[in-house]
């Protein structure tokens, strides 16, 4: 199997997804927020707080460049479409699934979070960014998956059957 590189907003469900993902198919699961704060020893929070979103962009393209990984599911971090890069770096070793999922369900779903500097930081600008970057998942997407309103489980399972009708999961 081609790796999976799962994309959508924050808060769409990619790294639970993908952790659904892995369990049902036994495929070892990564996730590019996780390997960038494992790499330079912060979280995503702190690369943000002291080095700016720029910095944080340049680990996010280079943990992407020449993807040593095969046959994994990925989760991305909600900006990854943000550059021409990082989509040719996934589609060169897998395909791209997006998760759709409206703005209402992720407002629900990250009502207390604090962990997510855009999600928290930027005075009603979220919006405009949700706007933005849905153009840009369903842009590059192979495959597109709703997921309000369902299960992780459900969800997972949902783009197994889609890579297999569209013969994707050789
Ligand atoms: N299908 C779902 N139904 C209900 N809640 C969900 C679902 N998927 C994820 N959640 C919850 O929403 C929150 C965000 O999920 P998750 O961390 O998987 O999103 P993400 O897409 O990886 O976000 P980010 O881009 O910020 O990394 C978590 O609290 C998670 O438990
Ligand atoms: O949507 C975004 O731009 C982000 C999403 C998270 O996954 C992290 O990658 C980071 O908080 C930025
Ligand atoms: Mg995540």
């Amino acid at each position: 199997m081609k790796n999976l590189f799962l994309t959508g907003f924050m808060g769409s469900g990619k790294t639970s997804v993908g952790a659904a993902l892995s369990e049902l198919t036994e495929v070892p699961v990564l996730d590019t927020d996780q390997m960038i704060e494992e790499k330079y020893d912060e979280s995503i929070k702190e690369i943000f707080r002291k080095y700016g979103e720029s910095t944080f962009r340049k680990y996010e393209t280079e943990i992407l460049a020449d993807f040593p990984h095969k046959d994994c599911v990925i989760s991305t971090g909600g900006g990854i479409v943000g550059k021409r890069d990082n989509i040719d770096s996934m589609k060169k070793s897998g395909y791209i699934i997006y998760l759709q999922t409206s703005f209402e369900e992720i407002a629900r779903r990250l009502k207390n979070d604090t962990s997510r500097p855009l999600w928290n930081n930027n005075n009603g600008e979220t919006k405009t960014l949700f706007d933005k970057r849905i153009k840009l998942y369903e842009e590059y997407a192979d495959i597109s998956i709703q997921t309000d309103y369902k299960s992780a489980r459900e969800i997972a399972i949902e783009i197994l059957a889609e890579l297999d009708k569209q013969s994707l999961r050789e």
